[in-house]
């Protein structure tokens, strides 16, 4: 079948800013439109196109494209692809730019101007903005911007994307379509070597042709990169966050914990007994407000995400890992995407568009849901704090820290082991060295920490507020109709539809120890990891009897009632059991079909129930 589309574009220019990757593109997109697209020191961060709209002095609107970093206009891996197209105007539903700003990095002019020469052979109208300006100041490499602009034949301006520097004059630069001079065309193409000769004449007529001096960076590797401190240090680093996610959390939690209990007595005493009480107490308060609690420790763990991501630590980290993750068949470039996935696997499986090799994305994308994304803490760190006492080990280690951390551990160990099979059943991978650019270090803005912070606070509350709300009501009405028959003994949760639906499944899950609570649980949790959180509050409170139906935290209430081993057995779900449609959706949409995401189900559900099984029948041997 033949498809024909028809491009409504938007009046009006169409502006894209375009350059090498970790230039500061997204830093003057997001200053340049009041946007908040996420910033970091690494290469690939950006691997979509994103719109964002601009207004002049004059009140007109123009739109501003924010693309993925390319090196060159050949594209190796999805996400330069983007950019690509959308320079050629091969961009489905989207005009060809009529400026391209062009972005350098004013520290490393050789690489950034070849790009620069590919884009004018383009022949669209363009504009340089010459980034980073204060670092290359620092360094001592001073740019003649008059020289560049005049060797270039384009209006170049300074620029300090972070500090709003110059962004005055670039916006005067945009505002005026008569000053978009179409480019001299550079001869030759991008390949024949014509480019490189013309990019050192360019550096040599602004005196910048010298070997630039060791960086406070390249002394900083000596031992970050070290063959054995440098494992040693990203150990020690990985181990620190996951006690403190535990140690620094405690107080606020306890807060919230305190206030939620508050608020449900105080509803519950000022309601009188009947299913609006039944709605706020045991649904909204219980349910919901046993997943809020968990905000701290997600804070903490994206406090250290944003530390690592900002400091330029993590290409360190991937070239690390670059020799162990060639065991199993992948390259170091699969460690961002594996680290992306620690905070959910979306954007992690949205960030394997810059790994060029198809087979190494696609074998990136079915593991990146084993990474143990934010929202299994909450239920890690429900189970941990319920069943793992809170003591010492070896001097200072926190017992729960340590725990948490072999559930993380648990998840990389499958991944890699999944990632080893599959290794056997794709054809071999060229090995190719990893090409990977060590950004400079930086010291994180304590801004751009809390910023990232607020937006990490906002998406989660959003959830709590949205889909897990929705469905834990969703989940109280099964639960309470129909209500329980006359003389009934038991509390009405068991007659009603939730009841007999946890009654089906727990023959279901009856050998990995599963009680009908937790595989009822686990129904809605499908949508989301963290509602069988909010649905084990609620069937917990339904199902509580006598008169102290004030919502209770579910920690002691758990402890309780489940046997050890069934803890553990759960436990191991988790880490493997793909409780996330959104996840499916997106591997979906980026492999093109629905095979790989059928795939994925159905494997992880398999090595879930598999791991769940085998840890409960060998804890509760050794238990016995
Ligand atoms: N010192 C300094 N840092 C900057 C400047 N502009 C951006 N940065 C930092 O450089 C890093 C990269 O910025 P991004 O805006 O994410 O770069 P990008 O070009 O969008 O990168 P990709 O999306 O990966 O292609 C971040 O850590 C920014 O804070 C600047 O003018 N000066
Ligand atoms: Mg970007």
């Amino acid at each position: 079948m033949t498809e024909s589309v028809i491009h409504l574009h938007p009046a009006g220019p169409l502006l894209a800013l375009v350059g090498n990757p970790n230039c500061g593109k997204t830093a003057l997109f997001n200053r340049l439109t009041g946007s908040r697209q996420k910033v970091a020191n690494y290469a690939g961060v950006t691997v979509e196109r994103k719109e964002g709209r601009l207004k002049t002095h004059a009140g007109k609107t123009l739109r501003l494209l924010d693309l993925p970093g390319t090196y060159s206009l050949y594209p190796r891996s999805p996400d330069e692809r983007v950019t690509c197209d959308v320079l050629a105007g091969r961009a489905r539903g989207e005009k060809r730019p009529d400026l391209v700003i062009c972005v350098l990095d004013a520290t490393n002019l050789r690489r950034n101007l070849r790009l620069v020469l590919a884009v004018q052979r383009q022949g669209i109208p363009c504009v340089v903005a010459l980034n980073m300006a204060d670092l290359a100041a620092s360094r001592g490499i001073n740019i003649d911007v008059d020289k560049l602009s005049k060797a270039l034949g384009l209006p170049v301006v300074r620029t300090i994307a972070t500090q709003g520097h110059g962004l005055d004059d670039l916006r005067q630069l945009l505002e005026q379509r008569e000053q978009w001079p179409a480019p001299p065309v550079p001869p030759g193409n991008e390949q024949d070597g014509q480019d490189q000769q013309r990019v050192n004449a360019i550096l040599k007529e602004l005196g910048l042709d010298e070997q630039s001096p060791a960086l406070p960076s390249d002394k900083i590797d000596r031992f970050v990169l070290h063959p054995v401190f440098g494992p040693v240090l990203l150990a020690v680093l990985l181990f620190l966050l996951f006690q403190a996610v535990f140690s620094w959390a405690e107080a606020p939690k306890d807060w919230i914990e305190s206030g939620v209990g508050w608020l449900g007595d105080v509803v519950g005493s000022a309601l009188p007994e009947g299913l609006l009480k039944s709605l706020l107490v045991d649904g909204v308060i219980a349910g919901v407000g046993s997943v809020l609690a968990f905000l701290p420790q997600i804070l903490i763990l994206f406090f250290f995400i944003l530390l690592l991501e900002e400091s330029g630590y993590l290409p360190r980290a991937a070239f690390l890992l670059d020799r162990l993750m060639g065991s199993v068949g992948l390259s170091g470039r699969s460690f961002i995407p594996l680290l992306s996935s620690f905070a959910c696997a979306i954007p992690g499986i949205m960030a394997t568009r810059s790994i060029a090799n198809p087979r190494d994305r696609l074998v990136t994308i079915m593991i990146a849901p084993l990474m143990t994304c934010s929202a299994r803490l909450p239920v890690y760190a429900l189970l941990i704090g319920a069943f793992v006492p809170q003591r010492e080990v070896w001097g200072w280690f926190e017992l729960q820290g340590l725990v948490l951390f072999v559930l993380y551990l648990a998840g990389i160990v499958g991944a890699m082991l999944v990632a080893w099979i599959l290794k056997r059943f794709t054809s071999a991978r060229q090995v190719r060295p990893l090409m990977m650019e060590l950004p400079a270090y930086h010291l994180p803005h304590a801004r751009n920490i809390a910023i990232g912070l607020l937006q990490r606070a906002e998406i989660f509350l959003k959830r709590v507020g949205g889909i897990i709300l929705l469905l834990t009501l969703a989940l109280w009405v099964l639960a309470t109709f129909p209500g329980a028959p006359e003389g009934a003994t038991g509390p009405a949760i068991q007659y009603s539809f939730a009841g007999m639906l946890g009654r089906g499944l727990e023959h279901v899950f009856a050998p990995i120890g599963f009680n009908w609570q937790i595989s009822l649980a686990l129904v809605p949790g499908l949508a989301a990891r963290e509602i069988a959180i909010s649905a084990l509050g609620t069937v917990y409170a339904l199902s509580a009897t006598g008169t102290d139906a004030a919502a209770q935290a579910l920690s002691p209430l758990i402890a309780q009632s489940w046997s050890l081993p069934t803890a553990f057995s759960l436990l191991a779900w988790f880490v493997f059991a793909p409780q996330c449609l959104a996840t499916l959706a997106a591997v979906k949409r980026e492999t093109g079909g629905l095979r790989m995401p059928l795939i994925m189900a159905g494997y992880l559900f398999a090595l879930a129930y598999l791991a769940a099984f085998v840890t409960f029948r060998v804890s509760s041997y050794l238990l016995a």
